[in-house]
């Protein structure tokens, strides 16, 4: 007989619109937000905490933008404290805004550590829990679904565990069925996790309707990892940010814990559709929130599946699993090679597959290759960010290049005088075929003044030049050393109407290394155009 085992559940809760927030030049608008909302929702995220209404207009705002949005699954989450002490819930200001949000679900966090009772709060044990009892019961009266956020729950329990049993028995007589374990301080370390989830989860086991959650953060580096062993020790809910985003070092980044759910312990938590939305879904919130995204991030980083080590190339060719964990498109990321110093020839034959350049069955040409980007790089070049003139050197060496212009000679003049800030004049010479242009023009610095003049050379015999544009262009000086007399390396990236990519230089001299990445793009723009 096939028995199909049920697979156990994980409820996957976002923070990021309210803790991620809290992480340093991280800000969204109210409007970004419900652009980020739509896309966890449309990732299949459960839970969508939107902020902290009692907080800031801006909170608040995001609650009336998402009141009357249709959501595919996501249930939208208002988070608050209990009512502060002292106090009752009904003249409770945060209290009230959670509920005038409107949120279906309300989160509100309580202390569990008492030292934060009474040094903090300076407040006793007994208003403690009943501040906690009181709040939970008086927003499940107002039909709202009630999570309750365990503050500092690891350090409380470490420090005094009845009281810390104390405040979780609190919150469930107030009628919540959520019960969230924090590492707020992200100082627990995953043994400590594992021990004390068990322990919590054996003590309510009585109680077989409440369902507990994690939420941890990364001041130890751990936050992904204690996530995963609370789930491992029995917790249903996860609690995070995409790309890790939060208060100090940030919270546990769903972008790894959501496949390693998924992936590695077979949790229903997100279908296989949704899992591959990851990567565009991390993109997406690192432009809204305008910070770089991290190239290393696993899983969804740019190279989370990048080999550069020949070994490593050599093999994955044979079988990817060879290198790879996964398939990066489960996550909706892909497979690269880089070609640099480290390869040997399979990164060449791998790469000039991709690049459609035609490297024949001759392995001396491969040696070739390998060669000569091992020298280069050693002089300085780095081919893992400039495939175009990598494509071109690949075709010089295996005699396939072909030359749509060659330069005899250039002068560029820089001007500086009292009345206006420098200028520059630039005249080149080339020879196309049989003819020879010679043409001059301005530019504002000398690189754009020598890209004016070859542009205005080269315009009649390739009018598809006006579609090329340069939109990057990075100096870097190689080894500081030697002072002026350094070498530099200039990078420039181009595009057309359809293609995008990169070309290189290295020189001692700033403008014959910008003329080589330079000259390498209007080359490699000419080659696509021939080819069509
Ligand atoms: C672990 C977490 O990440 S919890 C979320 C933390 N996030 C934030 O703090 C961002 C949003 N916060 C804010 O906008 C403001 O702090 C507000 C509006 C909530 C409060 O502002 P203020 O009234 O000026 O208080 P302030 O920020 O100075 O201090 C926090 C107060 O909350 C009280 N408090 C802290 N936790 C709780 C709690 N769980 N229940 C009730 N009161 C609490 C503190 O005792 C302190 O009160 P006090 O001023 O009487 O000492
Ligand atoms: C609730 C919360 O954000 C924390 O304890 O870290």
């Amino acid at each position: 007989m096939n028995v199909v085992k049920a697979k156990k559940k994980a409820l996957l809760y976002d923070t990021t619109l309210r803790d991620g927030m809290q992480g340093e030049n991280i800000f969204f608008s109210p409007e970004d937000k419900l652009k980020i909302a739509m896309r966890l929702d449309d990732a299949g995220i459960h839970y969508i905490e939107g902020g902290w209404p009692g907080s800031n207009p801006g909170a608040q705002a995001f609650f009336d933008l998402v009141r009357d949005k249709q959501f595919k699954q996501a249930k939208i989450c208002a988070f608050g404290s209990t009512r502060r002490q002292n106090s009752t819930c009904e003249e409770d200001g945060n209290i009230k805004a959670l509920i005038d949000s409107d949120a279906p679900v309300v989160t509100i966090f309580g202390k569990s550590w008492d030292l934060h009772v009474t040094e903090i709060m300076n407040n006793t044990r007994e208003e403690n829990l009943a501040m906690i009892t009181q709040s939970v019961s008086y927003l499940k009266a107002q039909g709202r679904e009630v999570f309750y956020d365990a503050e500092h729950f690891y350090d409380g329990y470490k420090a005094n565990a009845d009281f810390a049993l104390e405040t979780l028995e609190a919150a469930l007589e107030g009628g919540t069925r959520c019960l969230i374990l924090c590492d707020t301080n992200g100082g627990s370390l995953p043994c400590d996790i594992d021990t004390i989830t068990r322990k919590i989860i054996a003590h309510f086991k009585n109680y077989d309707d409440v369902i507990f959650g994690i939420h941890t953060h990364n001041d130890c580096a751990m936050a992904v990892a204690n996530t995963i062993n609370a789930v491992h020790a029995g917790a249903t809910m996860v609690q995070g940010t995409i790309n890790g985003y939060g208060e100090r070092c940030g919270n546990a980044d769903l972008t790894a814990i959501i496949p390693i759910l998924a992936l590695k312990m077979h949790r229903n938590c997100i279908s296989e559709e949704n899992l591959a939305k990851l990567q565009n879904l991390s993109r997406f919130v690192s432009e809204t929130a305008n910070m770089q995204p991290i190239a290393s991030r696993p899983f969804v980083g740019h190279s989370a599946f990048t080999h550069k080590g020949g070994v490593h190339v050599s093999a994955i060719m044979k079988n990817p699993k060879a290198y790879e964990h996964i398939a990066p498109e489960l996550v909706g990321n892909r497979r690269r090679v880089l070609v640099s110093e480290q390869s040997g020839k399979s990164n060449i034959v791998y790469k000039a597959k991709e690049l459609g350049v035609d490297l024949g069955d001759d392995e001396s040409k491969k040696t070739l290759i390998v060669n000569n980007i091992k020298e280069m790089e050693n002089y300085g070049y780095e081919f893992d960010t400039a495939e175009g003139t990598l494509k071109l050197l690949m075709e010089k060496l295996t005699e396939q290049y072909q030359s749509h212009f060659d330069l005899e000679s250039f002068r560029v003049v820089v001007e500086k005088d009292k009345e206006r800030p420098c200028y520059s004049h630039a005249m080149i010479k080339i020879r196309v075929g049989n003819e020879t242009e010679i043409t001059s023009a301005e530019g504002e610095g000398p690189v754009s003044a020598l890209d004016n003049a070859l542009r205005k050379a080269l315009a009649t015999m390739y009018p598809g030049v006006k579609d090329l544009h340069l939109v990057d262009f990075k100096v870097r000086v190689i080894d500081g050393s030697d002072g002026t007399d350094s070498k530099v390396r200039v990078l420039i990236e181009s595009r057309d109407t359809d293609n995008i990519f990169s070309t290189i230089g290295v020189s001692e001299d700033i403008i014959e290394a910008s003329w080589q990445a330079l000259a390498d793009s209007f080359q490699y723009k000419l080659a696509l155009d021939h080819k069509k």
